[in-house]
């Protein structure tokens, strides 16, 4: 899915939410405990309860990679899973020298057929360059984190900017707006207009609603462009919102909630 069809499915689902899959396996419903596959049933169910409030899904590759061998072959069922109407993230935040990075690129774009990667810059352009050479697929940049660690280096001025403002400003440069997206964290919406200032087009990938704390309406209202421009990431607050057999209809209501105020913010 490229970023004209993603906009596009935002208007017409009227939501900008993005269903974080970072299904911990000690935090099954009790039912699925000792379930063969309760890992990917339960993803099952969540991605049926859920796909008409939402565009997109985010599979964090660590929930799966600590399973071992059986959980990369999860994640690949769950992707496969997945409508191809909606946008699909490895969230997997990859990033290393040029020919290691053109391996990452193949396995998250290629293998695992996702539209979308989580990169980190901190190695710079050879690190990422090779996650921007796939036609309609999105390497999405570590830009400002949502968590208590973005105040150790993206928060710290370097000359006349801080840090994630450079990281900001330099990525940009590489690609385009279709083919990056940067990761700016809900806690951090005192910063958005800024951002909007500095990469006033591209997507926002906005994790740290719900269980962080961010408030959507702050994102909404900063963070906003005509496209939208921003796809919201909630996990645990969608996918654990109920922890009994019901856990499916739970995850759907939690799901219809922030559609539905996404939806006012669209309309707006
Ligand atoms: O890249 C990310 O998705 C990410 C960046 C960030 O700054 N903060 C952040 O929480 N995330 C991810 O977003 C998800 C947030 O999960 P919840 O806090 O449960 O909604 C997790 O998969 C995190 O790894």
């Amino acid at each position: 899915m490229n970023k004209k069809q993603l906009v596009a499915a935002i208007q017409s689902t009227q939501s900008f939410l993005c269903v974080g899959l970072d299904t911990d396996i000690s935090k099954l419903p009790a039912h699925l405990q000792n379930h063969p596959d309760g890992v990917f049933e339960f993803n099952k169910a969540i991605i049926d309860a859920t796909k008409d409030h939402c565009v997109s899904y985010k599979i964090n590759t660590a929930f799966y990679e600590a399973m071992g061998l059986k959980g990369w072959e999860v994640m690949e069922r769950t992707l496969h899973y997945i409508p191809d109407t909606h946008f699909t993230i490895a969230d997997a935040k990859r990033g290393d020298i040029g020919n290691t990075s053109a391996q990452y690129a193949r396995t998250f774009f290629e293998t695992l057929p996702f539209d979308a990667v989580t990169v980190a810059p901190y190695m710079g352009e050879d690190s990422v360059r090779p996650f921007l050479e796939y036609e309609n697929k999105v390497a999405i940049v570590l830009g400002l984190t949502s968590n208590k660690g973005a105040a150790d280096f993206e928060l710290q001025q370097t000359g006349s900017e801080k840090l994630y403002e450079k990281v900001l400003r330099t990525v940009s440069s590489w690609g385009t707006s279709d083919n990056l997206m940067f990761v700016v964290g809900a806690t951090q919406a005192a910063e958005l207009a800024n951002i909007r200032n500095i990469i006033p087009d591209h997507f926002l990938l906005v994790p740290g609603v719900g269980a962080q704390g961010g408030s959507l309406k702050d994102v909404s209202a900063y963070g906003m462009n005509n496209d939208c421009g921003l796809l919201v990431n909630a996990s645990r607050a969608v996918i654990y919102a109920g922890s009994g057999e019901d856990y499916a209809t739970k995850a759907q209501q939690a799901a219809a909630e922030y559609q539905q105020e996404m939806a006012l913010y669209l309309k707006k």
